[in-house]
């Protein structure tokens, strides 16, 4: 319902006049496209993306792209805003379409045709509609030909996240539409991945037909994070930030391979951690509270997605952890207390080979540390678990598990 604009508002002390630590929180929010001054560190990659994608600004074709780089490397934010400048820049007469699609969420061929055809399409210049769902794939292919023909000379299109999804010939059919004569409108892929072996792992005919240019992005360093941040600090209120906020914010998601994303999800989330907390200011150990917050947050999808063996195994390795002045432990320790766990919990018991699998696979998750004993010519080499992890927080994140609440009653 739209405010009615003669009602005055009313001063209830029940609700605040404005927020006390944000002014804009949306400066914050992960999918904000930050204005070119605000975006650090990226001038090269922004210049060789342009360049890839110059001919669209003057109606011929842009070429294809694969971007790779570790996580909140900005490769998302680089692609959007340079699409967007390439659109704003086009020669008169020529018009450039831009859609992102994320491939997390569309991970079907069909998905990502029918979400780039309802992106696209403006009904208006059009007259075409776009049903959301209920059309064979090749249907949407020809809704979206007929959508970019009737509006555009040249698109871009993002795929972020492409290695999520599960049918690559999409990219094979945007690459080949326009030499196959389906389209007169040109068409630029800018593809983007984590994984670096992505192409590698791609079928030949897809591999052939998505000719493309490679562009790679290196993590931030902690000045280039704290700059990012010292960038969006009009996101709080004036003087909310004491000086040591921002470097500590950097100082962690530096640790986190220079992850942008980190750096400022720890910022709001400090924000929101002092407002919780009835702080005037945002301190240091609101810093440090949200850092916390967010090693328990990856945790938790680690350990919750783990199969229900491996949060056996960690448990075991967590009431040793808890209970023992140690904190690493034998394998044969550690399997003794398993075989107890498995037994109050009435679940099959893994051989001690499968159950030192299950271990190495944590270590390599980043949630177990091994370390090789020699014990001499006699004793043999022995494996010691620890874990990563403060032991409280992985056991209260185990026992969110239904079936491991069992144990907590032990
Ligand atoms: N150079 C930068 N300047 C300003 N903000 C940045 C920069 N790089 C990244 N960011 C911000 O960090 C967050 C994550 O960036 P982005 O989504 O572009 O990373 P990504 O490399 O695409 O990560 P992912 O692979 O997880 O999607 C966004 O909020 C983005 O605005």
């Amino acid at each position: 319902m739209t405010p009615d604009p003669s009602s005055s508002s009313v001063d209830d002390p029940l609700f605040e006049s404005g927020h006390r630590i944000f002014s804009n929180k949306d400066l914050l929010k992960i999918g904000h496209v930050p204005e070119a001054d605000r975006i650090v560190g990226r001038d090269e990659e922004i210049a060789k993306l342009a360049k890839r994608l110059n001919g669209a600004v003057h109606g011929y074709s842009p070429e294809n792209v694969m971007i790779y780089g570790k996580t909140g490397a900005g490769k998302s934010l680089v692609s959007r805003h340079v699409s967007q400048r390439a659109r704003n820049a086009a020669e008169s007469g020529v018009d450039i379409g831009t859609a992102y699609i994320d491939c997390a969420e569309d991970n079907t061929e069909t998905q990502a045709v029918s979400s780039l055809a309802a992106k696209l399409n403006d009904e208006a210049v059009t007259d075409i509609s776009v049903p959301h769902t209920g059309l064979s794939t090749s249907k949407y292919y020809k809704l979206l030909w007929k959508v970019l023909d009737a509006q555009f000379d040249s698109v871009i299109i993002i795929l972020d996240e492409i290695d999520l999804m599960n049918d690559d010939s999409v990219l094979m059919k945007l690459s080949r539409a326009e030499e196959a004569g389906k389209i007169d409108c040109s068409i630029g892929v800018i593809a983007i991945s984590n994984k670096i072996q992505y192409i590698d792992k791609l079928n030949e005919r897809v591999r052939s037909s998505f000719q493309h240019k490679e562009l790679f992005f290196k993590p931030y360093d902690a000045n280039q994070l704290r700059e990012i941040m010292v960038n969006r600090e009009d996101a709080f209120r004036d003087g909310v930030l004491s000086d040591e906020v921002i470097p500590l914010s950097a100082a962690f998601a530096a640790q986190e391979h220079g992850d942008a994303r980190k750096a400022i999800d720890i910022l709001r989330h400090a924000g929101e951690v002092a407002y919780e907390d009835g702080a005037e200011t945002v301190q240091e150990k609101h810093v440090r509270q949200a850092q916390q917050h967010a090693e328990k947050d990856r945790f938790r999808e680690l350990v919750n997605g783990a199969p229900t063996q491996a949060k056996a195994a960690l448990l075991a390795l967590t009431e040793l952890s808890v209970t023992a002045d140690d904190d690493a432990f034998l394998t044969s320790r550690v399997y003794d207390q398993y075989e107890r766990i498995c037994d109050h919990l009435e679940m099959d018991v893994l051989s001690v080979r499968r159950f030192r699998d299950i271990l190495k696979e944590q270590a390599f998750l980043g949630v177990v540390e091994i370390e090789k004993i020699n014990k001499g010519s006699a004793g043999g080499i022995h494996l010691q678990n620890r874990l990563i992890e403060d032991p409280h927080v992985v056991r209260e994140t185990i026992l969110e598990d239904a079936w491991m609440q069992d144990w907590a009653s032990e």
